[in-house]
């Protein structure tokens, strides 16, 4: 029931997203393509600083990311200027994040955030995050729409699968990547 309704938030929110850049026809496709993966995450208080770090910074592999937590905060999310912001979001609401594949199919206009867990090391209560993450399935194609090039944006992705993308993440130069879209189909 959890899953279905945030799944529905998600494409909403993917809906606003395609609108938004007057691509609003091409929605459909990839929503009927998406699959969803839920996962609970539990952390406990950490007993020293160097323990407090309880996700280490990262990108998600998704093409989007919706993230809902108890009243514990410890969320972390880098800003284009590099600065770390902590994320502070009530019980009854949700972050959505953009993923890598939503970075590619944006033509790098969507910032994809690290970000990390910290835990503060003076709290006394466990935090608990559900997230949905969404991927798109089988030999879908995400592809930078032509709305989206023009002469300050250039086309900088080609097109590709999205299982490809987190296969390749999954190999030795993948996963030392700092800049995993561009590495795997950059133009
Ligand atoms: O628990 C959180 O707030 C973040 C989890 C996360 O970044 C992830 O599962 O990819
Ligand atoms: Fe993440």
């Amino acid at each position: 029931m959890f899953s279905k309704i945030v799944a529905e938030l998600d494409n909403k929110v993917v809906r606003m997203l395609f609108e938004s850049y007057g691509i609003a026809k091409n929605c459909e496709s990839y929503l009927e393509s998406t699959t969803y993966l839920l996962r609970y995450l539990k952390y406990n208080t950490p007993k020293t600083k160097e323990t407090s770090m309880v996700f280490p910074p990262h990108t998600d592999k998704t093409f989007t990311t919706i993230l809902y937590q108890n009243h514990i905060s410890g969320l972390k999310v880098q800003t284009r200027d590099l600065q770390w912001i902590t994320l502070e979001f009530p019980p009854s609401s949700f972050v959505v994040m953009a993923g890598e594949a939503l970075r590619g199919w944006s033509n790098d206009r969507v910032l994809t955030p690290i970000h990390k867990v910290i835990m503060d090391i003076n709290g006394s209560e466990t935090r608990y995050t559900m997230g949905l993450f969404t991927f798109l399935k089988d030999d879908k194609i995400i592809e930078v729409a032509e709305e989206l090039i023009d002469e300050e944006h250039p086309l900088k992705f080609k097109p590709f699968v999205h299982l490809d993308l987190i296969k390749f993440f999954d190999t030795e130069r993948g996963r030392r990547s700092q800049n995993l879209v561009e590495d795997f189909c950059g133009v």
